[in-house]
């Protein structure tokens, strides 16, 4: 701010001294002044774009952590309602907009604003009648202003929305290109892509029109300014009421003011894109989960295992109007097999994932050991249990450590370990046929590995886990009769001393259960032994028997 300063005084003094010695003097030392100012300035440039560039990527660390953090925290009905892929684009896309902003255009706006409100005050100080005349541009581009910057933070929004729905539609198609594949749909998904790319482009059609209009106005106000104080400023000059050095130094400052003007704008824009965008990051960030991963009672007393359902009402939060139970009750007592049979649909899985407190009932309680499961900590709850789901997803890592992962501290689980639950599951044999054996990588889902393969993998961790409670749903439904047979027995002896929920199509498995629990209509229908409930006659387990058996009946007739 101090340079148009001193060029001014500069012309001034060489105008006014006669003597060469003396303006050599004044000269030099002008010219000693500027020099340490520049060096001051390399400096100052220096630190602000090296402190503002690391500043802003810890902002942006942060910021991906905490919305990592909370997409996590979030409760099982939140994933049923929001998309993978929307999620991961706040995750990436939105704090990236917002990143870049506060890195880039944080350090050059604030450059500018410094550069603007120094112009004006020095402008003030020169002259303040003509620093009046410079800004009566300033309330149009006020006004311009703020009608853009609401714009752009609602188009930004829009844009960032329409993105992640883009975004949301090429993640399910490439992590199901099989299926896409299989039903040749290439060209469908290809469209169904483009059109929602399409509507990017449309929003970002408005927003460059919104800011070439911006852009052109602040522009055109800039030299609006120089222009006013060539005019004003060159009529005080010649009514001798400011000097030529004055005016020089005025328009210099015009001139450091329109290009503030700039800078200002191209800040204000990313800044409103910045508050665009982090409204869908905060929207995250600031979302209370209603089931919390942890926090609550932990006993003190060892656990046993006695889990009770009573009179449990349950409907999926995002389909009110269909009733998964109404008023069911189940008694699993302490280290006791129970199965879960019923038609497809009637809540099987369902059950299993009240118990672990994926959802809570609407009415009724789940107890465990007499303890409310809403009263327990949920992090204790699942270290408790261990669940083999009908289709387990593993992660695209090793197998070692998609085996090691049951274990509440996976890092501290040794290979001996984990190659004793292997055997157990029946799984040792097919991962040393890998070349990599245990440290063969199973790709992005378990993908790499056979449907069995993954289901004895999942197994192994459930065995590892070593749990009170398991939750077994289907745990078997993909392996042939041979490997079932093998698995069942080593699940069978996991079972003892534990309390088990096991869901089964085929009933043959669950011959040996304690106890077995017939579901629909949103309640318990029949509860006894496999004896006991094959000799029901119109019982509904006796007829699920029997058709089952017609069903085993005519596949061995066909083979
Ligand atoms: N996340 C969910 N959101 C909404 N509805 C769901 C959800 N999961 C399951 N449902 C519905 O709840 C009902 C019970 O599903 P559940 O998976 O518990 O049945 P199931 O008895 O285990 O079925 P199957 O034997 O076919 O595995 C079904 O009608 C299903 O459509």
């Amino acid at each position: 701010m101090s340079i148009p300063f001193c060029i001014g005084r500069v012309i001034d003094t060489v105008s006014s001294l006669n003597s060469e010695g003396e303006m050599t003097d004044q000269l030099t030392n002008i010219a000693i002044f500027l020099t340490g100012l520049f060096l001051v300035g390399a400096v100052a440039n220096f630190g602000r774009v090296y402190l503002i560039q690391i500043s802003g990527q810890r902002i942006i660390n942060t910021m991906r952590q905490s919305v990592f953090a909370s997409i996590l925290r979030q409760e099982t009905a939140f994933f049923d309602k929001s998309k993978s892929g929307e999620l991961i684009n706040r995750l990436s896309a939105d704090t990236t907009v917002v990143g870049s902003s506060v890195t880039q255009n944080v350090s050059d706006g604030l450059r500018a604003v410094a550069q603007g409100v120094g112009g004006i005050s020095m402008m003030v100080y020169v002259s303040p009648k003509l620093a009046l005349a410079a800004l009566v541009t300033v309330p149009p581009v006020a006004v311009v202003f703020i009608i853009y910057g609401r714009f752009l933070r609602k188009i930004t929004k829009s844009v960032q929305d329409s993105l992640a729905e883009a975004t949301q539609v090429a993640d399910e198609r490439i992590s199901n290109m099989r299926t896409v594949r299989a039903f040749a749909h290439e060209k469908l998904e290809m469209g169904a892509y483009n059109k929602k790319i399409q509507h990017v482009l449309d929003l970002s059609y408005k927003e460059a029109m919104a800011r070439a209009v911006f852009f052109g106005s602040t522009g055109l106000a800039g030299n609006g300014l120089v222009l006013s104080v060539f005019y004003v400023g060159s009529r005080m000059m010649h009514d001798s009421q400011i000097t030529v050095g004055d005016l020089t130094s005025f328009l210099m400052y015009a001139f450091y003011i329109g290009i503030s003007l700039s800078g200002m704008s191209s800040f204000y824009s990313e800044l409103n894109r910045a508050l665009g965008a982090s409204t869908r990051i905060w929207e995250i960030i600031d979302k209370t989960p209603t089931i919390p991963i942890s926090g609550g009672l932990i006993p003190s007393v060892p656990l046993a295992g006695n889990i009770v359902f009573k009179d449990v009402s349950f409907n999926y939060p995002t389909r009110e109007d269909a009733v998964i139970f109404s008023g069911l009750d189940l008694q699993i007592p302490a280290g006791s097999v129970m199965a879960v049979v019923g038609p497809s649909g009637s809540g099987k899985s369902t059950l299993a994932g009240l118990f672990l407190r994926l959802y809570d009932p609407q009415k009724g309680s789940i107890t465990l050991d007499g303890t409310d499961t809403t009263q327990l900590d949920p992090e204790w709850l699942r270290h408790q249990t261990g669940t083999v789901s009908q289709e387990p997803i593993l992660f695209s890592s090793t197998v070692r450590e998609n085996i090691a992962y049951g274990a509440v501290d996976p890092e501290s689980v040794t290979m001996d370990d984990v190659i004793a639950a292997a055997k157990k599951a029946n799984a040792h044999y097919f991962i040393q046929g890998f070349p990599q054996g245990y440290e063969t990588v199973v790709g992005e889902r378990g993908l790499m590995l056979s449907g069995g393969q993954r289901q004895r993998v999942a197994i192994a961790r459930a065995i590892l886990k070593n749990p009170k409670i398991l939750l077994l749903d289907e745990a078997t439904s993909a392996l042939d009769a041979e490997s079932e047979h093998l698995v069942q027995d080593a699940l069978e002896k996991l079972m003892v001393g534990r309390s088990v929920i096991t869901i089964a199509h085929r009933l043959s498995t669950i011959k040996n259960a304690d106890r077995i629990a017939v579901l629909d209509g949103g309640k318990v229908v029949e509860l006894g032994s496999y004896s006991e409930l094959t000799q029901l006659s119109n019982g509904v387990f006796r007829k699920l028997v029997e058709r089952q058996a017609i069903v085993i009946d005519d596949e061995s007739l066909q083979s």
